[in-house]
């Protein structure tokens, strides 16, 4: 499977943001992961479609917005409007997570799942067929900069052996705590799709981007 690096815009430079996401784009990042919070399903609030909208001027990479929002089905639209081409809910938000996966299809995006590290991965089991990529959270959701919890690396295992068993090459992201550390271990366990917030935009973008990106090859 493909590795792909999604540099998480939630540790940018808000006031420069644009050019950040070109300098991301331009040094190789695969998808643009962008985290919408509510201030319900996380305590913090991040931003919406008008920043997503604007920015889909800065590149022409995926946007993978990541909703952190408690019932996301209300705004699928007004995202897939905005420029989404990715849409990853959380299991624990919907009521109609099968509904709500085949809503995100309809509009012609990518229907994501997102877990948290506490959610088991038989949330997933009968949703697989009408999922294109899987998010285990590596984290608690809510903010940047936080700690890998060790516990991930199982479950992404497991999860991975589990969709090779039933011929499926659904994308496994994970997001929270990659970094130069941490990379190898998830990709070994078998994620594919990275998110790195701190680890791209907490210095050098370019230099980040160019050294993830070969160490994911
Ligand atoms: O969804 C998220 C937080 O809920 C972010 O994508 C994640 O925290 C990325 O930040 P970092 O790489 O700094 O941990
Ligand atoms: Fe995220």
């Amino acid at each position: 499977m493909k590795n792909l690096l999604a540099p998480s815009i939630l540790a940018a430079d808000f006031c420069v943001l644009g050019e950040q996401i070109r300098e991301a784009d331009e040094a190789g990042a695969d998808y643009i992961h962008i985290d919408v919070m509510d201030g319900m399903f996380v305590p913090s609030i991040s931003f919406g479609m008008p920043v997503v909208s604007s920015i889909r001027r800065a590149t022409g990479k995926l946007f993978d917005v990541h909703m952190m929002v408690q019932d996301p089905e209300r705004y699928l639209k007004d995202f897939a409007a905005c420029g989404a081409d990715s849409i990853t809910v959380h299991a624990e938000c919907c009521r109609h997570l099968d509904r709500t996966l085949q809503e995100i299809r309809e509009l012609g995006l990518r229907a994501g799942v997102a877990l948290n590290p506490a959610t088991p991965l038989s949330y997933l089991d009968y949703v697989l067929d009408k999922t294109d990529m899987v998010l285990l959270m590596t984290v608690n959701p809510g903010f940047g900069g936080q700690a890998f919890i060790e516990s991930s690396l199982e479950k992404i295992r497991t999860l991975r052996q589990r969709l090779d068993a039933q011929g499926l090459e659904t994308d496994i992201e994970v997001d929270g705590g990659i970094n130069r550390k941490t990379l190898p271990r998830v990709l070994e366990a078998g994620a594919n799709v990275i998110v790195a917030g701190s680890a791209v935009f907490g210095g050098d973008i370019c230099k980040n981007v160019k050294e993830l990106k070969e160490m994911m090859k």
